[in-house]
């Protein structure tokens, strides 16, 4: 069973946004101080959403595309919490898959954009939240997109409550390296960053000290953009 832990960066520059007394941040490791690792261990449970609307258009997970759903709303609570995400808020998702965590940040409130590179997926669930003018589904490769240009025009037609938006993701574990490097540098947009990573990557990411073989250039960047 693959372990999952969420990571949260919060940007050094703004004042750290008010979570809910449940939210259960764990606390900041060392070597990256506005990054954060919240274990999130998933467990088969009985929510079955997901599957059913795989079902329904008779498609299976695709390797390729990271495509690890996730089956577990507790999870996805916990993913909205850790960011405060909460009324007004413009939340950007990255491979919204099925919806599952795509309809916790609506139901919080927020607005949301999600990029979803899989067409099949994209259908879906444009499909399931037709209704729903709080969302824009773009379908497009997140490590390709032009992200800052998508947030600009959504700033222009919402006005976020906070003056920035979040981040909140269950990311295909693939791209997780291309995916911080696109966001970090992004601290005018972006106030908090909270991706759902498998917990080895996630501690590759903010612990290695540099005098061990694990160091990398991701982690020099990382450190950058820490306080
Ligand atoms: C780990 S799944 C998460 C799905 C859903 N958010 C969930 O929690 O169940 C990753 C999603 O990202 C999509 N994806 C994979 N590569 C992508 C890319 N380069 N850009 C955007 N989406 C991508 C996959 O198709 C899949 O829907």
């Amino acid at each position: 069973m693959t372990t999952s832990t969420l990571l949260v960066f919060q940007n050094p520059l703004l004042p750290k946004p008010t979570r809910p007394a449940h939210s259960s941040i764990a606390g900041v490791q060392k070597g990256a101080a506005s990054a954060c690792i919240v274990c999130a261990r998933s467990q088969d449970d009985d929510y079955h959403a997901t599957i059913k609307a795989l079902n329904s258009k008779g498609r299976f997970p695709r390797k390729s595309l990271g495509q690890h759903y996730m089956l577990n709303s507790e999870i996805n609570d916990q993913l909205a919490a850790a960011a405060a995400v909460q009324e007004g808020d413009i939340v950007l998702e990255i491979g919204p898959g099925t919806g599952s965590l795509t309809n916790v940040l609506l139901n919080a409130g927020a607005t949301v954009l999600a990029i979803e590179k899989d067409q099949h997926m994209v259908g879906l669930v444009r499909e399931r939240f037709a209704s729903i003018d709080q969302l824009k589904v773009l379908q497009e490769d997140f490590v390709k997109c032009h992200i800052r240009s998508h947030m600009l025009s959504l700033f222009e037609r919402r006005k976020s409550s906070s003056g920035f938006a979040k981040v909140v993701a269950n990311i295909p574990f693939n791209i997780s390296t291309d995916v911080i490097k696109q966001l970090l540098p992004m601290g005018d947009i972006f106030s908090e960053v909270v991706l759902l990573l498998q917990e080895e990557t996630a501690l590759r990411l903010v612990e290695p000290s540099l005098r061990t073989s694990e160091y990398r250039p991701i982690n020099i960047f990382v450190n950058f953009y820490s306080v």
